[in-house]
């Protein structure tokens, strides 16, 4: 079966397009200018919508006559249990699905099964699932099946749990896909005045700055070229660690590896996109990564609580205001060290030299962005890429601190491509396919980003044999669909070799649905970091293991993974970095 990544728009051979758009108040240029996307044909011509179609008899009927849009290859899945939906949406079957009888029999979302408000607040806050929603997705999909209705306080939501009514949710996502709404963002934007950015910004404005952004982020020839400095970042990583063993009792533990990871996360993207070293692996942490730390845990948890009260109460209750200072201090942060950042490059073209950088001069020179979309851009990616990598790396040198045997191999494969504890290159990682079904391992048992969703605005859609009107929010369940027995045989279990083909296909361990490892997500609006992200895991674990041996604390208790809006570990891990040389 095919990797789901390869059907990532962005590897698609990019074409010109020419955008005209209107000039809007909130930005300081025009936007009427061609640039270079990397869009799969399909998005010129957009998906079939049933926009018009005003009732599920008349969406059943458009069904049959639709040519419908799909990305994927067929794919036929043995064992599939899911009535209409048991066909996965591709090019040919979704055809099919709508010229069967069920297609005549649409059914509407208040038919969907799901569990009430107080039932709701009953798994959370009574059975305990707050901290634990991705577990929640499982509960829930064995109650309800693979799609299923959930009502929180404003939210309404369809949740779909299985790889192939994802796959249908995702063909059905339009031109200008979003996850979901997010009017407490944008209210704010307004409120500072600032640019919308990547989240909140829709439609072909949304558009026009992913477009700016994703050339020197998605290709991998460009994200190459950040090799040398994610090196030394990687360097630093091992004096620190070096550093912290020494001062263990034991001389070789070192204490909350995801803390020590964050600020590798940290260090790591801010030098590429802040052009700058910041020095977060040093022992005095800068005051402004501390500031930028905080802001984001608590934006986060506050974006999750801002929304569920009404207007009225932000005068008398905190969380707005809270919410209001953490951005502040987010985008506080950014400006400055892009403010600082432009002065040196303008005191280097004073003084006649070139002014050579990474991915914050090419933003700031490439003419498709304003300064203040500038900002606001550095500021979403800064919060995307750090714990992201960070909590990933945890979890993989956590297995591998429990799993001699696919350590040992692991360190077989660097040692054998890399000998000596050379530093590998980008072309070296080609040749380490353990290292990278590891990664992929580690995001299927913890994706980082359990749930996904998909706000479909413009069209109407049909998922299973639903009729879904405009503005419906879907909740896509990864989480519970990489841990599906059914798509990956001994799912609770870390088998690397799965992502190995010849071996998994040998051993019957290769059978997934494509759509069911979605880990960065897919289409146009997928991970726009996916590439540096890979890079830097790569390169972290890769000279990790070529320095150390690494174990468990002795009689160290299991970890267990927590939501908080990411999947990240529940208690500290603590490991034991013993030296190979
Ligand atoms: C293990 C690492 C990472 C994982 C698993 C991950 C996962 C994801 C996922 C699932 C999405 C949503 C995609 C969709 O809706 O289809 C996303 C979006 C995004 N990610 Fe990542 N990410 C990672 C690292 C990074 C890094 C390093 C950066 C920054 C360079 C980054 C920046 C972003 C941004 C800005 C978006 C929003 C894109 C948009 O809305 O157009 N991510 N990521």
């Amino acid at each position: 079966m095919t990797d789901p990544l390869q059907f990532l728009q962005y590897q698609q051979a990019p074409c010109r397009v020419l955008h005209t758009t209107k000039p809007c108040d909130r930005h300081t240029h025009t936007h009427t200018h061609t640039h270079t996307h990397t869009h799969s044909s399909e998005h010129h011509q957009p998906c079939q919508t049933l926009s018009s179609m005003g009732s599920p008899a008349a969406a059943s009927r458009f069904l049959r006559l639709a040519a419908p849009c799909a990305r994927t290859p067929p794919v036929a899945r043995p064992g599939a249990e899911l009535g209409a939906s048991a066909l996965v949406p591709t090019r040919r079957n979704l055809n099919v699905q709508a010229t069967t009888e069920k297609a005549e029999k649409l059914k509407s979302i208040d038919e969907l099964p799901g569990p009430s408000f107080a039932t709701t607040l009953y798994w959370l806050f009574i059975k305990g699932y707050a901290d634990k929603s991705h577990l929640l997705q499982d509960v829930q999909r064995s109650l309800y099946g693979p799609i299923w209705r959930s009502r929180f306080g404003p939210f309404d939501i369809v949740n779909v749990a299985s790889p192939e009514l994802i796959a249908q949710v995702i063909q059905q996502e339009g031109r200008y896909p979003i996850r979901a709404e997010l009017p407490h963002w944008k209210e704010y934007r307004d409120l500072r005045g600032q640019a919308y950015g990547l989240h909140v910004d829709t439609g072909p404005e949304w558009y026009r700055i992913r477009s700016a952004l994703n050339p020197k982020m998605l290709k991998l020839r460009e994200v190459s070229a950040y090799a040398p400095i994610i090196h030394q970042v990687v360097g630093d990583l091992l004096r620190r660690i070096e550093l912290l063993r020494s001062r263990s009792q034991d001389q070789v533990t070192v204490s909350d590896m995801a803390a020590e990871l964050y600020k590798f996360g940290f260090e790591g993207i801010s030098s590429i996109l802040f052009e700058t070293r910041l020095g977060c692996l040093q022992d005095e942490i800068p005051k402004d990564t501390l500031r930028f730390i905080t802001a984001t845990s608590d934006m986060l948890t506050l974006s999750e609580t801002v929304v569920l009260f009404p207007h009225w109460s932000r005068g008398i209750l905190p969380f707005w205001k809270r919410f209001v200072q953490a951005w502040d201090d987010l985008y506080d942060v950014a400006q400055t060290l892009i403010d600082r950042r432009i002065a040196e490059i303008e005191a280097q073209v004073s003084s006649g030299e070139p002014a050579e950088g990474m991915y914050l001069t090419y933003l700031l020179s490439c003419g498709k962005l304003a300064r203040a979309e500038v900002y606001i851009s550095v500021t979403e990616l800064l919060l995307g890429g750090v714990d992201t990598t960070s909590n990933t790396l945890s979890w993989a040198l956590y297995h591998l601190a429990i799993d001699r045997r696919a350590q040992d191999r692991l360190y077989g494969e660097v040692n054998s491509v890399c000998p000596d504890r050379q530093e590998p290159t980008t072309d070296n990682l080609s040749r380490m396919p353990y290292l990278k079904a590891v990664i992929k391992e580690t995001l299927r048992l913890y994706p980082v980003v359990p749930g996904n969703g998909r706000f479909i605005s413009e069209n109407e859609v049909v998922v299973a044999n639903y009729w879904f009107p405009k503005k419906t929010q879907f909740h896509l369940c990864h989480y519970s669909v990489c841990h599906d027995e059914a798509e990956f045989a001994d799912a609770e279990a870390f088998i690397p070799e799965r992502w190995l083909r010849a071996e998994a296909h040998a051993s019957g361990y290769f059978q997934h649905h494509p759509y069911s490892f979605i880990p960065f997500g897919v289409g146009v609006r997928a991970c726009v970091g996916k590439r540096v992200a890979e890079m830097e895991m790569y390169f972290a674990l890769s000279r990790l293991i070529q320095h150390y041996e690494v174990q468990l604390e002795d009689g160290a208790p299991a970890v267990e993974p927590k939501t908080r809006t990411l999947l990240i570990p529940a208690k500290p891990i603590n490991l034991r970095f013993l030296s190979r040389a």
